[in-house]
């Protein structure tokens, strides 16, 4: 379904995303790994075209997204939608609006100046949220939410587009531990319930074993490692991040200690409920 074929971006004489090939063909749950500046960002922003490629080819059943232009880019945009660190909500505004923001291009700028949206869109959102378990949160302004909460916003909002790939840079940097939990349980949840494909960049070894179906190691842009979970050993992780002997894994970990104070009392049943 996506044949990544020698994509390369440089940036000036330095190529942050060299030549890197691979081929995912069903709806799997991805994990790219490998130290700051591995080229991670670069190579998911190249898949939806945030930033344009050198040279190489990304085919989506057979077709190359890399050459698209106008309008159908913005099609295969909303096909993989982007999650990224911070969220990139617009926070003055409330949560329900953000999740519509999902189809703005679909708008007419009128109906958007407006903020008009049809009520079927409207349900749809709310759907959504209450599917994230975050509904009664629709009406409040997204910078009032916890980061956990404004991660699962943005992922309605990317669920809005009804998107084939999820693309996640580093969808829980910015989350405590159980928070972080909590938004790749969602994110592991709509890939096996719905049957997306999710490709996360990830800065934690115990996170890339326990949600990924395989993972890619990414060193100077290229890749390095492309296995099983269970292969991504301490050892294979060293070379990944280019490391020494005294490298420590616990350093990338984001296990969960229990959190006797949980943001609020719906965060703490969600949990509940995607671990039962
Ligand atoms: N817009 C840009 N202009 C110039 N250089 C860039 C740009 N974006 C990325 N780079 C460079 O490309 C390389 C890869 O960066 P990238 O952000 O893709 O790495 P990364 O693995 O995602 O790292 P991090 O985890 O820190 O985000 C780095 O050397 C970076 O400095």
């Amino acid at each position: 379904m996506l044949d990544i074929q020698d994509a390369t971006r440089f940036f000036g004489q330095k190529a942050a995303v060299d030549r890197v090939s691979f081929r995912i063909d069903g709806p799997a749950f991805v994990g790219i790994i490998g130290r700051s500046g591995a080229g991670k960002s670069t190579l998911l922003r190249m898949m939806n075209g945030l930033t344009p490629a050198s040279s190489g080819k990304i085919l989506v059943e057979g077709r190359d997204v890399l050459a698209l232009r106008g309008a159908e880019a913005r099609v295969w945009q909303s096909d993989c939608a982007m999650i990224f660190q911070q969220f990139n909500l617009v926070g003055r505004m409330d949560v329900v609006s953000n999740v519509l923001h999902g189809i703005l291009n679909r708008r007419s700028t009128w109906q958007t100046v407006l903020n008009l949206w049809p009520r079927a869109d409207i349900v749809r959102a709310l759907e959504i949220l209450d599917r994230l378990g975050i509904a009664e949160q629709a009406p409040k302004r997204a910078e009032a939410l916890s980061g956990g909460q404004q991660q699962r916003v943005a992922i309605a909002r990317a669920l809005m587009q009804d998107p084939r790939i999820i693309l996640a840079d580093e969808p829980i940097a910015s989350l405590d531990p159980m928070n972080a939990q909590i938004v790749m349980d969602t994110l592991k949840r709509i890939n096996i319930e719905d049957g997306r494909m999710v490709i996360a960049n990830l800065h934690t070894l115990d996170t890339a074993r326990r949600y990924c179906d395989r993972v890619i190691g990414m060193r100077d842009g290229r890749v390095v490692f492309d296995g099983l979970p269970e292969q991504l050993t301490t050892n294979v992780a060293r070379e990944i991040y280019g490391a020494d002997a005294d490298f420590n894994e616990s350093a990338t970990s984001t296990a969960i200690t229990p959190d006797p104070s949980p943001k609020s009392d719906k965060d703490a049943e969600y949990a509940a409920q995607m671990l039962a």
